[in-house]
């Protein structure tokens, strides 16, 4: 049900690639200032839904609308002025430009985007590390990068896809840490996760997914009582 706080809505949406349907009538909301995490297992159809969600993906039925507009027939450029930003999961640094020049790359499309003194108020590494080239950054570094990347754009709206992925646990806390304070000050997440751990700690809702489908929503008290119902979605604790 659409209210006022109701920042994205995504109703009966299916999509595929080449003719093979990988969403199946994808539906839920988010509202405002939350974080929700998408998870289940390889191949759920998680990515494919923050694509969708960003435009990247034509081939989609249903419908998806974004601050009460629909969305699902625009373009991402579109999309990006409206106040949604997305992280690819391979995070798209510019591997010949310097730490300045990628976080320089996006236009400012709204007003409240981060100066590149507040992207490294948020991230000091990166102020240390402004002149070193893409391919001279740690995976850590890399990630830290294409989320202020993203903040500059003034997008209020995140989609950040396994923002985790491959790092050590220390970075993990250091991104988790940066969500909870976009959160603090505003910003709705969607974040693709398999770190399970990371998302339960960060996620005010989880959207469960399995084959094209969502198939569950818990809350972050559900989440607590009952961690082996999401378990067994991601086939956890059955080895
Ligand atoms: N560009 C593409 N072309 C064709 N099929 C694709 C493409 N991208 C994804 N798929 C297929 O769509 C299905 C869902 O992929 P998707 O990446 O959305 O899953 P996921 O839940 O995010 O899992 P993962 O963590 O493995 O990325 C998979 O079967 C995948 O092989």
């Amino acid at each position: 049900m659409e209210t006022s706080t109701t920042v994205l809505d995504v109703r009966n949406l299916s999509a595929g690639y080449a003719g093979n349907q990988v969403l199946d009538g994808v539906s839920f909301t988010m509202a405002r200032g939350e974080v929700v995490t998408l998870l289940g297992r390889n191949g759920a159809g998680k990515s494919t839904t923050l694509k969708c969600l960003m435009g990247f993906i034509a081939e989609k039925t249903g419908s998806i609308a974004f601050e009460g507009q629909p969305i699902a027939r625009c373009l991402p450029e579109q999309i990006a002025r409206l106040g949604m930003a997305y992280c690819p999961e391979e995070r798209g640094i510019f591997s010949q430009l310097s730490v300045r020049e990628n976080l320089l790359l996006p236009p400012v499309l709204r007003a409240g985007g981060l100066s590149l003194d507040e992207v490294y108020a948020l991230f000091p590494n990166l102020r240390e590390r402004s002149t070193s080239q893409g391919t001279k950054l740690s995976g850590g570094e890399q990630q830290m990068l294409a989320i202020g990347r993203i903040l500059r754009t003034g997008a209020k709206t995140l989609l950040l896809d396994e923002p985790s992925e491959g790092l050590a646990p220390v970075i993990v806390k250091l991104i988790a840490r940066t969500v909870l304070e976009l959160k603090r000050r505003g910003f709705t997440i969607l974040l693709v996760e398999q770190n399970l751990r990371f998302a339960t700690e960060l996620a005010d809702r989880h959207v469960v997914m399995e084959t094209g489908r969502v198939v569950d929503m818990l809350t972050k008290g559900d989440m607590h009582r009952d961690a082996g119902r999401v378990e067994a979605y991601l086939g956890m604790g059955h080895a």
